[in-house]
């Protein structure tokens, strides 16, 4: 049997994730010190994070940050947090981004946004890597929510074809009925698993296909992840 929720359910559903986001984005900002360099993500939750960090900014926090968007980038210049390029840092002190899902082991599918591959670089390179997410991105096993994959966009029917061969749906992403385009100017296929048994090895195949640049896969990269539980937190080490 189908339940049907009415109006108002839904947008109590809404809510409670809007806050949850909203709580574990705003608790992230404890993790950052005076002097860190810190990777910005992109994304709803981020979103969270920007603000109050925009908030201790302006109250005397000194930080430099070092977006994962071109979007992020706005957000925070908006509220006269200092970006920084690579071309100005040595290091990134930690990384803080949101997640489309998250397994037990703290692996992760991201790319929702589209920016993959700009986060992965940045998380990758940071000292400290942390997720921030709602409880409804919480899964036994990755798989539930498609995998988005940056291609470069010569011969990305091609390229689509060779990932479909593993097992998958691919659906070239669009937006605005327009083929989206990366910041880095690439196509996302978004790839439809019915089940990945093993994220690791599906990363590394897909990874040595030409024309793919990265996958939303993050595996054995997150440090911490913050989970939003209505107005509170839980935080979750690496095991
Ligand atoms: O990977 C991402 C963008 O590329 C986002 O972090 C991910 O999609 C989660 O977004 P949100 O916080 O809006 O649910």
């Amino acid at each position: 049997m189908k339940f049907r929720c009415t109006v108002k359910e839904r947008s109590l559903i809404l809510n409670n994730n809007e806050q949850e986001k909203r709580s574990a984005g705003e608790k992230a900002v404890d993790f950052i010190k005076d002097g860190m360099t810190v990777g910005l993500g992109t994304g709803s939750t981020v979103y969270w994070l920007i603000q109050k960090l925009g908030k201790r900014v302006s109250e005397g926090l000194k930080v430099k940050c070092i977006p994962t968007s071109i979007h992020t980038e706005r957000l925070a210049m908006n509220l006269e947090i200092p970006i920084v390029t690579f071309n100005e840092i040595d290091k990134i002190d930690i990384a803080i981004d949101g997640a489309d899902e998250v397994d037990k082991d703290l692996n992760v599918i991201k790319g929702g946004g589209g920016a993959l591959v700009r986060e992965k670089i940045i998380a990758e390179f940071a000292d400290q890597f942390i997720v921030i997410v709602d409880q409804k991105k919480l899964s036994e096993q990755l798989g539930k929510h498609f995998l988005p994959v940056e291609v470069t966009p010569f011969g990305w029917q091609a390229t689509a074809k060779y990932i479909a061969n593993l097992g998958c749906q691919v659906k070239l992403r669009e937006e605005d009925e327009k083929i989206f385009v990366s910041d880095n100017d690439n196509y996302i296929l978004d790839c439809y698993f019915e089940k990945i048994e093993d994220a690791a090895k599906l990363n590394e195949k897909i990874k040595m296909i030409t024309g793919v640049v990265d996958t939303g896969l993050f595996i054995d990269m997150v440090d911490l992840c913050i989970v939003g539980k209505g107005s509170d937190t839980e935080i979750i080490k690496k095991q």
